[in-house]
């Protein structure tokens, strides 16, 4: 089998990869949603003209004054008559300005004799000052939100700032995790002989949580192919995630279970590494991808394959951040698969490869910041050679 460059693996798995559709939910718990289409205000904002300051409305054809006091506006309580030639009125943060007024003086700018307020200070400097217009911030009918927003703290205050309670979401795709392997044990227990612990689902079940899936771990499901199978059948997802049995071994079910379901299957070897062994195809309308068990593979392959098929169906966008930096060592030639080195970043910007590239060790892939990226046959690299890494540390692989 020759192997496949990962772009290809990538551009095949997006091609008909796109938004799963909709639900409606209250902005309380629509934080971090993918905003399903445009939305518009209901509402003018400010809703009315008012002052942005606690001090006096007034005539700004009457300044320098005096002003002869009428009345008191306050947030919520308007004043209800006019101000005429030489009157103002008492104002506070947030309350409609009278009608008549035009502009408004700061309180710490006028001193206050009985009924009448002087001018003490400079003044305000235009006419107009101190006032919000009304529909200064946004007006009723115009766009707040554009299709494809990313619902942060500020756009929900936005929207409901301009009168919705809820907002037409995309709807986060269904992911189903199961690792396979009668060496497994769970985390937290005590491996016995010749076990290990199952690290990749904790892994991947937060890293695709963090592409935005919700995310459903059915935990460890032994090396026996009806069992596999049960798990598999009995899901319902939009993507089920396997993890090992990936490979040729004769313990590696997970490509005979997946035909004796009828799933259509391509299996790929692709030329990177870690990762070489991935699983893509499809059951019914649920997808599937087959991830390798070591956990640096697993952990990259999901990081390659997995977060932007995630992202994809969820709406988001599906580019990984790169920095380009010079190498801190030199490196040598490469082989005949794509390599993503754990590596870190030095104080002076360079990125040392980490001693530790095996892809069963975990302890580098959790230090790395980046993962240089050598593609396959390049030549050796010389120190202070520029390379282009897959920032990890300019993502979150968390939510
Ligand atoms: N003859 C060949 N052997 C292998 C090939 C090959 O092309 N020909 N590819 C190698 C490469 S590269 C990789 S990567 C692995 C992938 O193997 P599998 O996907 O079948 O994974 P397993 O054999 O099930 O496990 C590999 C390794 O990972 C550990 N593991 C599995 N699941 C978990 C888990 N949930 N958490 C933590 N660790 C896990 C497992 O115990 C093994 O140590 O195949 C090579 N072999
Ligand atoms: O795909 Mo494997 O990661 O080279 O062990």
């Amino acid at each position: 089998m020759s192997l496949l460059h990962p772009d290809e693996a990538l551009a095949r798995l997006l091609a008909s990869a796109g938004p799963l559709g909709t639900e409606t939910l209250l902005l309380a718990v629509a934080a971090g949603r993918i905003a399903a289409e445009p939305v518009h205000a209901r509402l003018t904002q400010p809703p009315f003209a008012a002052s942005a300051m606690d001090g006096w409305a007034v005539r700004w054809a009457d300044m320098p004054g005096p002003f002869r006091i009428i009345g008191e506006s306050a947030a919520g309580h308007g004043f209800a008559g006019h101000i005429g030639t030489g009157e103002t009125v008492r104002i506070f943060t947030g309350a409609p300005l009278p009608a008549g007024a035009d502009t408004v003086i700061v309180q710490e700018e006028v001193h206050r004799e009985g009924q009448i307020a002087i001018l003490s200070g400079e003044g305000p400097p235009t006419i107009g000052a101190h006032i919000r217009k009304a529909g200064q911030d946004f007006a009723e009918g115009s766009s707040v939100i554009t299709q494809g927003t990313r619902l942060t703290a500020r756009h929900l205050g936005l929207l409901a700032a301009a009168g919705h309670g809820s907002v037409r979401v995309l709807r986060r795709p269904r992911v189903t995790l199961i690792a396979t392997g009668d060496e497994l044990v769970p985390p937290g227990t005590r491996p016995g002989p010749g076990q290990i612990i199952s690290s990749n689902g904790v892994m991947l079940a937060a890293l695709f949580t963090a592409a935005g899936a919700h995310v459903t771990d059915l935990g460890i499901i032994p090396d026996d192919s009806s069992a596999i199978a049960a798990g598999i059948s009995g899901t319902e997802a939009d993507l089920i995630v396997t993890i090992g049995g990936a490979s040729v071994g004769d313990h590696d079910l997970i490509i005979p279970v997946l035909q004796g379901l009828g799933a259509t299957l391509d299996f790929w070897k692709i030329a990177m590494r870690p990762g070489k062994p991935l699983i893509a195809g499809a059951l019914g309308s649920t997808r599937i991808l087959g991830l390798p068990g070591n956990p640096v593979s697993a952990y990259v392959c999901a990081l390659l394959f997995g977060w932007p098929l995630v992202r994809a169906l969820g709406g988001r966008a599906t580019e990984l951040p790169t920095i380009r930096a010079p190498l801190a060592v030199a490196l040598p030639a490469s082989g005949n698969r794509r390599d993503h080195l754990r590596a870190w970043l030095l104080p002076d910007g360079s990125v040392q490869p980490a001693p530790a590239q095996d892809s069963a060790q975990l302890a580098a892939l959790a230090q790395a910041e980046v993962l240089i990226i050598r593609e396959a046959h390049a030549p050796p690299a010389e120190t202070g050679e520029t390379v282009t890494c897959i920032a990890l540390d300019m993502f979150s692989d968390v939510a």
